[in-house]
């Protein structure tokens, strides 16, 4: 199936391309349609935001008709997590999503929250704890609730990568900052894809978002899609359970894949 049907399996869909522009053009749609129901719903919509190869495949986003149709100014930026770079280093996961999404939107500036590093003694920890505060001021402001359920904040739409070795967000296979129950956002210092320090929230927290996009495309993903979506005991070479296998939603995960990605299904 290469036309994005949907495979509905408890909370989770599975929907497949052809080819990654399909992709670009379904995550718009999708993205456009939520963005339109949360703000109906309760008058914003808070999003947050990955690195990679995301930001590329939200390039329809951009363009007609969602351009002048989606209403921005309702909108809030956040990011799953961040290299401990400058903010305007090629490797910052903001300058990526500001260059290729931000700086064309009408989101206001203030609705806007990268997660900010300071070269200098305090390090990567320092900036864990800062976003987190930031973030538990929101939750004050009521700019973010809380779940009854799991007591973590909850966000309307996370937009979700995947890396080859089965990593989401900065949460890698054999670090233990994918067990983190307690932390909203903690850091890593050894990060098997450099940088290697970086800041991330944890699973608890990507876990309580309403939904859930894993945007997935290109060949090199595809063993890891596969374990994700065929197999719960076996990770074929790959150290398991991987953490894209940890992701849930409260409301719906929905993949979107290529031929590609899907092409060992
Ligand atoms: O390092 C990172 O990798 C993941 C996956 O990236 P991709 O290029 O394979 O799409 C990304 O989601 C994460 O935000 C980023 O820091």
């Amino acid at each position: 199936m290469a036309d994005g049907s949907v495979v509905p399996i408890d909370r989770k869909v599975v929907r497949k391309f052809k080819t990654e522009e399909d992709v670009a053009v379904a995550l718009a749609k999708y993205i456009a349609d939520l963005s339109d129901k949360f703000i109906k719903v309760k008058g914003s919509f808070t999003v947050v935001l990955s690195g990679g190869t995301l930001i590329d495949t939200m390039r329809k986003l951009v363009e007609p008709p969602y351009l002048h149709g989606v209403d921005w100014t309702k909108w809030y930026i956040f990011w799953v997590d961040e290299r401990v770079v400058p903010l305007d280093s090629p490797d910052s996961n903001y300058k990526l999503a500001h260059d290729g999404f931000l700086s064309k939107v009408s989101i206001p500036s203030h609705q806007i929250y990268p997660i900010h590093y300071k070269p200098g003694p305090q390090g990567p920890e320092f900036a864990a704890r800062d976003y987190e505060e930031r973030l538990r001021k929101l939750v004050e402001k009521k700019i973010l609730p809380l779940s009854p359920v799991t007591g973590f904040p909850i966000f309307d739409l996370m937009l979700l990568g995947m890396g080859p070795c089965g990593h989401v967000a900065s949460l890698f296979p054999n670090r233990s900052q994918q067990n983190d129950k307690k932390d909203w956002v903690t850091f890593i210092t050894d990060s098997p894809k450099p940088p290697p320090p970086r800041i991330t929230f944890t699973f608890p927290v990507i876990n309580t978002a309403s939904e859930i996009a894993m945007v997935v495309t290109g060949l090199e993903v595809s063993l890891a899609t596969h374990v994700a979506l065929k197999s719960k005991h076996h990770d074929f070479g790959l150290q398991g359970p991987l953490p894209v296998q940890k992701v849930s939603a409260e409301v719906l995960l929905t993949w979107f894949l290529d031929e590609n990605a899907a092409f060992q299904q």
